[in-house]
Parts: structure tokens; sequence; C-alpha cells
């Protein structure tokens, strides 16, 4: 499982190894600054060839130490190699102090806040083979100097870059550690108080980082800065912040969601033992919403269905029983009017979870349902729920049937349906990031999921799953799983319906949420360009197909 690390969590792993004497702080600057080199040349093979032209930018703190080792190794590799510091060496940490001297040693070291620059400066930058980002890194704790206008450098040096991205193609843009400017805590970009900053701001072509990725280049805008990460082994021991660090105040992890294949349980889940009947697989219950609006609930019907519930049932007002009846075959349907009657439903112990929200309406019969199937009528409920769109905008204008969620239930917000539901929350992450580490999604769907006392699913590219006691998981749709197609009309539905079937099928309500959204990529991906939410349920076959299932 890929555990993204939080800039306090890697220097405390850091931290630990310096101390336990298994390596030095100079030992571990060396193997990064060799590991950016090697992943250059792993990404552009060419550049092994010979003599080519860096520009490398150095910042004042361990980062630029990276950029200085970076600098000697290409130049030892006969590149022609400029340096540029942001920065004091007097007051430059020990370690990226001997590095520098080891350069100064090689080469010139320009300061890059002189204010002598020409124009044939700059296009020098932008004409090199390579620039090196290596002005600041995990330490970045408020926003960096590319925008005062007495850094005229680094302020036209940043506003010019995605210019010259358009002109070289491409333009070989490393960044150490993280695109300089960017919270790696977060994934924002660190700004003035007023939000000033440029319109575009710059990203770099690749990023290496060390050890484990951290939370922010899975979060926000951290991708886009990012473009592509590479994560580079220092030689640090243990797979998981808690096997490094035993005893410490920031022990929640956060990891990336995995595939069912890298999970024995998941994988044994979604198998089925033969000799079943279709009872063992769970049943899950879909509500829908009036005639003319069950397409939605429809949709989450069929990738319940598909992701292996043993019966999906449609529950829908009389009235929409022909609507519904004409679009489905192996999905049941039941009449259920209102409250009283999912009540009467819900007595069948075999229904194992409730879905309700998509396309359901938010009226007086929706509330009802709400209730019933939170138990909030008073009724005993064994079955877990699955509460999206409407559902949410219903709890989080009734404060009473937001004080009956439970363990058992997954919220599944997108950015405004979160903002409805934890207004003061979004208002933190709405609010311009000027220090770091900055308040970030995970942050904030942690602190919903412990308010809610449930697992809430908050939406997006960079999907943010949390539950209660703190386990935390990023489902990102970016990098090599990027699927810009999932932002289709009716992909939430879908989403709904996997979660609601693994749980009918045993998940925990976490592991189906983490699962489900696994899930819902990989299916996008299988489809590619193109798809409708229609076709994410039809692509389950050939992804378990795939993983083995
Ligand atoms: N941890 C590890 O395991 C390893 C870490 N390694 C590397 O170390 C990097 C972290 O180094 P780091 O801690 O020295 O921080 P870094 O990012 O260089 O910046 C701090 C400096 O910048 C300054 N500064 C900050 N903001 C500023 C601003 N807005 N404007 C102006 N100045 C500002 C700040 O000054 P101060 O705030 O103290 O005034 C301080 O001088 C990490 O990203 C990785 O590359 C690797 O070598 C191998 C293993
Ligand atoms: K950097």
């Amino acid at each position: 499982m890929t555990e993204l690390l939080t800039s306090a969590q890697m220097r405390a792993i850091e931290a630990a190894a310096i101390a336990s004497g298994q390596v030095t702080g100079l030992e571990l600057m060396e193997r990064a600054g060799r590991g950016v080199v090697e992943a250059i040349f792993a990404e552009w093979p060419e550049l092994r060839a010979g003599s080519f032209r860096a520009v490398v930018l150095c910042g004042p703190g361990n980062n630029g130490g990276d950029g200085f080792v970076v600098a000697r190794l290409l130049k030892e590799w006969g590149w022609e190699v400029e340096v540029f510091l942001y920065g004091d060496p007097e007051r430059m940490p020990p370690d990226a102090r001997v590095n520098y001297e080891r350069w100064v040693g090689m080469g010139e070291v320009r300061d890059i806040s002189a204010k002598d620059f020409s124009r044939d400066d700059f296009d020098r930058f932008w004409q090199a083979d390579l620039v090196v980002d290596a002005l600041f890194g995990i330490g970045l704790a408020r926003p960096a100097p590319l925008l005062e206008p007495h850094n005229y450098v680094l302020h036209r040096l940043f506003n010019d870059s995605l210019w010259w991205v358009g002109k070289q193609d491409p333009a070989k843009i490393v960044a150490i550690d993280q695109p300089s400017g960017m919270c790696a805590d977060s994934g924002r970009e660190l700004r003035d108080a007023n939000g000033e900053g440029p319109d575009e701001p710059y990203a770099a072509y690749l990023t290496v980082t060390f050890h484990r990725p951290k939370v922010g280049h899975f979060l926000e805008d951290g991708p886009r800065f990012c473009t592509k990460l590479k994560v580079v082994d220092i030689g640090l021991a243990g797979s998981k912040f808690e096997d490094c660090v035993t005893s410490h105040p920031l022990r929640n992890g956060t990891y990336l969601t995995r595939s069912p294949e890298a999970d024995f349980e998941a994988m044994q889940r979604l198998r089925r033992a033969e000799g079943g009947h279709k009872y063992t697989h769970g049943h899950a219950f879909i509500l829908s919403g009036p005639s003319g609006r069950g397409g939605a609930a429809r949709l989450a019907a069929r990738g319940a269905l598909r992701v292996g519930a043993g019966l999906v049932t449609v529950g829908c007002p009389a009235e929409a029983l022909v609507e519904n009846a004409a679009r489905l075959d192996a999905v049941m349907l039941r009449v259920v009017e209102d409250g009283a009657a999912l009540d009467a439903v819900l007595e069948d112990g075999r229904i194992g979870v409730v879905c309700l929200g998509p396309g359901l309406g938010t009226g007086a019969r929706e509330a009802g349902l709400v209730a019933a199937a939170l138990g909030a009528r008073g009724a005993e409920r064994a079955a877990s729920l699955v509460l999206d769109a409407d559902a949410l905008t219903i709890l989080s204008r009734e404060a009473g049937l937001f004080g009956a969620l439970h363990g058992r239930c997954v919220l599944t917000p997108h950015g405004g349906e979160f903002a409805r539901l934890f207004p003061d929350i979004a208002e933190k992450l709405a609010v311009p990031a000027t220090k770091g580490p900055a308040y970030s999604k995970v942050d904030a769907t942690r602190e919903a999921a412990a308010r809610a006392g449930c697992v809430v699913l908050f939406k997006g590219a960079d999907t943010v799953i949390a539950a209660p006691d703190g386990r935390c998981a990023v489902n990102s749709a970016h990098y090599e799983r990027a699927a810009p197609w999932l932002a289709t009309a009716g992909s939430g539905d879908v989403l709904a319906g996997f979660i609601a079937g693994l749980m009918a099928r045993g998940f925990s309500p976490f592991d189906a949420a983490c699962t489900g959204a696994w899930l819902h990529v990989e299916c996008a991906r299988e489809f590619g360009p193109g798809l409708i939410a229609e076709d994410l349920p039809e692509m389950l076959p050939a992804v378990f197909r795939r993983l083995g299932v």
C-alpha cells in the first residue's frame, strides 16, 4: 500500500534514520541528488549521451543542497552547468553548505536576486536543455518569493516559464521534491493574503520526490504542478510511517487506494465461492425518485448488480413502476411510496444495504425515506447505507437526520454537497493557502468523517475517503491513472451503486468506498474517451477478468 506522507512525517522518518546511525543527512542528500539525475536519464535517455546544458536554481535550504549535488553530478557527466542561488550561503543548513562548497570548487554560483539580469539571461535559462528547480522543497512554509517584484529574476522566470513551455517541446523543467511554490501537505499553491499570484502557475515537466510521495503530490493542484511524478528510493528503512517512527503524534497514515489484487481480503470477497446462492452475495436496495427521474437510480442499480450483489431491487413510487419496469430486467422492482413503506421493506433482514439519493428528490416523501433508512423513525435498522446526491441535500437541511448518521453509513458528496453538509469545514478549505502546512482536502475529509460519525467520500479527481477513526485514503485519477472522461453526468450514481453493491457483499463501509472508487476509475480507463455513465458498469467484467477475480 502506498503511504502518502506529510512534510512533518517525512522529517520524522529522516530524523529517526539519522538518529539511529543508519545514515547521515549528507548521505541522504547525495542519494537524493543521484536519484534525481537517474530519474532525468530514465525520462530522457538521450541526455545520457553527452554534453548538454543545464541551469540549476538552488534555494537556501536542503532542497537547494540537493540541487548542488545534481549540478555536480551533471558536470561530472560532461554537461555545461550554470548554478543560481536564492539565499545566503552563510546561513545554509550544514549538509547543503557542504554541497555548496563542493560545487564552488567546480563552478560559479550567481545570485538569483541580482538585479542585473538581462533579457539574454532569461533566454539562456529557457534555452538550456534542462532547468532544475531546487528552490524550495518540503520546507516551504510561506509563499515562495516568486512573485515579489524585487525578486525580479524569479518573478520573470516563473511567469515566463509557461510561455517557454509553448516554445520548447518538451520544456525539461525538473522539480526536486516538489515544484517550488506548492505546499507538500495540501497540493495547494501558497499565496499571499490577497491571493495574488500568477494566472497560470508554473508547472514542472517531471517532479522527483524521495522515499514516499507526499500527500500534496496527489491533492488539489498538486498533480497539475508536478505533471509527472517519480519517487526515488533513498534507502530509508520501513515501508510505513508507523514502522519507522514508533511513537509520534502524527501516526495517522494516509494511503493511496489500491487494486483489490494487492488486498487478499478484498479478492476473497470479490471472488464468488462455488455453491453459493444469490442471497449469499447480498441484497442491495436502491431507492428511486418519481417517474422521469429514475435514470440515476437505475444507473446505481446496474452498478450494484455488476459489482456482484446477489440481488438488487429498485424501490420507487407506484407511478414510476411502468417506466422502471420498461428499463430493468435483472433488477427487481418494488413500490415504496414513503417512509412507512420503507420501514416495512426493511423488516426483511436480508437487505444488507440501502442506497438513496441518486435522482431521489428532496421533498417530504424523500426526507421520510432518509429518516426510515437511518432508523430515525424508531425502527431498529440493520442495513448499511450509501447516502448520495439528494439524500445529502436533505441531510444538510435536517440536523436531526444528520445526527442519526451511524458507523454503517457512507456519504459521497461532491464539492457543492460537501459545502452544504459541512459549511465551516468547506470554508477553511476555500481560504487562500498562505502558510504551510496548509489545510488540505485530507484534513477536511477527516474532520467531516469524525463529525458525521461515518465514512465520507469527498469526490474529485483526488477523491478522499475518510473514516471517523482517522483512517484515510486518496483515490487518485491522476498521473498514470488519469481518467478525465469520468467527469460525466451519472458517473457519481454508478459509484454509489458500486459502493452499495460491495457493502452488500460484506465489505466494510470504508473498504467498500475505497474499492468502489478504485474500480470506478479502472472502469473509466478500461473504456477510455467517449465514456458515458452507462458504460461504467459494463466495464467491470473486463476489469475483474484482468484482476483475476
Ligand atoms: N527530509 C528528508 O528526508 C530529505 C530531504 N531532502 C531535501 O531537503 C528538503 C527540505 O529541506 P529544508 O527542510 O531545508 O527545506 P527547504 O524546502 O529547502 O526550504 C527551507 C529553506 O527555505 C527557506 N524558505 C522557506 N520558505 C521561504 C520563502 N517563502 N521565502 C524565502 N525563503 C523561504 C527557509 O528559510 P526560513 O523559513 O528558515 O527563514 C529555509 O532556508 C526536501 O524537500 C528535500 O529536497 C533530501 O536532501 C534528502 C532527504
Ligand atoms: K523544488
